[in-house]
């Protein structure tokens, strides 16, 4: 039995570079089955929160699909986060940082298993200089690789790796900043400063490994140098990273000003060179459907 009647599959058409074919009509034969109304809304690249809203009025929407990447995901987010509305992820993108995060499995049966199952958590939706982030963002050396990865015309994860060498070489690191939040304010340097609601990166690396994304709280991480041990223990999971490398503060809200502007990007995306990012977290706003806890 599921508790919705009328479901909206939201899907990218240019995601990940794959047809959403498939996707649409699995999740179309699978609804028919439980007797819930199927709609389907493609996205345009422009106006896509509002019309999304629309069609969630209009046609008494009570859970959505989304069928795409990160981005596809945040603008769904963006739009029900203040509706008493659920959501389910099929991740389709180049990136799927949040389906890692909360280990939605690569078959497609069971992606919609989970995005209709009924279990749920009640995520913390950050707003970055009022720009929508559920896992993971940062300033410094990583979002300079990210930005050099989207200008490259090598995709896939080789293209990232081949963009590190230069980005490294390039990069003016460390950078100055400070961190203000209700409780300190403290002057820093960093080669890269995360701002976390969730554990990982989507390449796997468990940057975060205490953070939880229900919460009410979101880190901080400053990373203070590269350190080769430390990554390879991000990559294998591990929960004690040393603090000399990396600190991490658990926070409510904060506002980071950088000395000089530095690069920014959030869940992946590329955000252009900022000096000041106003951070507040809506608490539980996005009721996400996950798997079933063991
Ligand atoms: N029909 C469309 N045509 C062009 N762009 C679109 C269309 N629909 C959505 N978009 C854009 O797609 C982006 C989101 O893509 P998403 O992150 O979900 O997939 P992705 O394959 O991981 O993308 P990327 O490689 O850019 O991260 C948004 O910037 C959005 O504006």
């Amino acid at each position: 039995m599921v508790n919705f009647k009328e479901v909206l599959l939201v899907v990218n058409p240019i995601s990940g570079g794959i047809s959403k074919k498939e996707i649409i009509e699995k999740v179309r034969e699978r609804l028919q089955k439980l007797s819930v109304g199927f709609h389907l809304y493609t996205t345009s690249g422009k106006e896509d929160i509002q019309d999304i809203k629309n069609l969630i009025g209009d046609k008494k929407i009570d859970h959505l699909l989304v069928g795409g990447g990160d981005g596809t995901i945040n603008l769904v987010a963006d739009a029900i986060k203040e509706l008493d509305v659920s959501m389910g992820i099929i991740p389709a993108g180049s990136a799927n940082g949040l389906a890692v995060n909360l280990n939605i499995p690569k078959q497609l049966d069971k992606q919609i298993d989970i995005a209709l199952g009924g279990h749920y958590i009640n995520m913390d939706v950050l707003c970055l200089n009022e720009i929508i982030c559920l896992h993971m963002s940062d300033l410094g050396i990583n979002a300079e690789l990210i930005r050099n990865y989207e200008d490259s015309s090598i995709r896939g994860k080789f293209g990232y790796l081949l963009q590190s060498l230069p980005t490294l070489i390039q990069s003016e690191f460390p950078f100055h900043f400070t961190i203000e939040t209700e409780d300190f304010k403290r002057e820093e340097k960093a080669v890269l400063l995360g701002i976390a609601n969730a554990n990982k990166y989507g390449t796997g690396a468990n940057v975060n490994p205490k953070g939880k994304p229900d919460d009410g709280v979101f880190e901080i991480l400053i990373f203070k140098r590269l350190n080769f041990m430390e990554i390879i223990k991000t990559l294998r999971n591990e929960v004690d990273l040393d603090p000399s490398v990396v600190e991490i503060l658990p926070v409510k809200s904060a506002r980071i000003k950088c000395r000089k502007p530095e690069a920014f990007q959030a869940d992946g995306e590329y955000l252009g060179k900022v000096t000041d990012v106003q951070i507040r977290i809506l608490p539980q706003k996005l009721k996400i459907a996950v798997p079933k806890p063991n």
